[in-house]
């Protein structure tokens, strides 16, 4: 569950005379999600969202992050917009969290991906891209090639407590990344611009059969654009068994064409920077599942589900050895 942070029915109510958003009808918080406090709230104006921001995002950064979903929002981007209080602020304080109010999404993330979800799911990443090019605001990304070493090295000495052998393979795997990744070995010349770097299938809502909108950019940041797409091969195309599921990249991939098709250098990177996306999630997921209490409220995420997907890229060389 994902409420961290308690909030008084006093604190909320004097948080509110803040907004111009009507009288408080409900309010609940949101079992899902790992990073953040959410909440649902209803007002007599409609729904919407408060978030109280917790241990993984720096708060100096949280208007870059509002930003871009104010951005990407009126770019016409189906995403959290976020609600100014009556000063013009959008990022304010509850419960002694930094905290802001977004609009609420209607729709549901996928529970299990289906091939009709992919292509729609492309388009989405592609338009988002499209739209973020006029955001001009620069994050570099935190969990990026260099944030990867120190966090292994975090987590050296427990990392075989996840599987045998696992620390050793790690450090093997940093040498068919890093060499070759774009700009240190590789391409240096990928498009960039704005990238979500969380695309996962619970950040993409759909209704009737038609994605609805995206939501969580608390990891976006401005990055290698295909870096988005290999972050989506890892997360939607994978079967539960670990088998790679060439019918949904094929949709993804055919989807992102639609609205902004990938150049021939961009595809050529898919396989490396699918590398560093599994081994970026592994390695985020290997920090928590150590560092997670026992009796903490949140179940930590297997890293061993991005054990399979890393090896499943390292031993596929080009976009043709998917099948893509
Ligand atoms: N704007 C929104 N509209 C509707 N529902 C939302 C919205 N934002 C968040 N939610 C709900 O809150 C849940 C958790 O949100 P979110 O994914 O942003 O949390 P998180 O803690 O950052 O999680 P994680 O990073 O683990 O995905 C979502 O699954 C969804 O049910
Ligand atoms: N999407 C991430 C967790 C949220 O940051 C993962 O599945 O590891």
């Amino acid at each position: 569950m994902a409420v961290y942070t308690d909030v008084s029915d006093e604190a909320l109510t004097s948080f509110l005379t803040d907004y111009d958003i009507g009288d408080l009808v409900a309010f609940r918080g949101i079992a899902e999600g790992v990073e953040n406090s959410n909440f649902q709230l209803r007002t007599t104006q409609g729904d919407f969202i408060l978030t109280l921001y917790e241990k993984r995002v720096n708060a100096q950064e949280l208007p870059w992050f509002l930003g871009l979903m104010q951005h990407l929002a009126g770019q016409g981007v189906s995403c959290p917009q976020p609600v100014a209080a009556r000063s013009g602020a959008m990022l304010n304080t509850l419960a002694g969290r930094p905290a802001a109010i977004t609009t609420f999404l209607p729709g549901v993330w996928p529970r299990k991906v289906k091939a009709a979800h992919c292509r729609p799911l492309g388009q989405a990443l592609a338009r988002l891209h499209a739209a973020g090019q006029s955001y001009a605001p620069v994050r570099a990304n935190s969990l990026g090639p260099d944030a990867w070493k120190p966090l292994l090295e975090s987590c050296r000495g427990q990392t075989d407590s996840v599987v045998a052998g696992l620390e050793a393979e790690l450090d093997a795997a940093f040498d068919h990344i890093l060499p070759v990744w774009p700009g240190q070995g590789g391409n240096p010349d990928l498009p960039r611009g704005q990238i979500h770097a969380d695309l996962f299938p619970d950040n993409v809502f759909f209704l009737k059969n038609m994605l609805s909108g995206l939501i969580d950019f608390y990891f976006a940041c401005t990055d290698i654009l295909a870096y988005d797409i290999a972050i989506c091969l890892n997360a939607w195309c994978f079967e539960e068994d670990g088998s790679f599921n060439v019918t949904f990249a094929r949709q993804l991939l055919l989807g992102y064409d639609d609205v902004r098709p990938l150049s021939a250098q961009e595809r050529a990177a898919l396989p490396v920077l699918a590398r560093g996306a599994a081994m970026r999630f592994l390695l985020t997921r290997l920090y928590d599942w150590i560092n997670t209490p026992a009796d903490a409220l949140v179940t930590p995420k297997d890293p061993l589900d991005y054990v399979k997907r890393l090896r499943f890229h390292l031993a596929t060389e080009t976009l043709d050895g998917y099948g893509v």
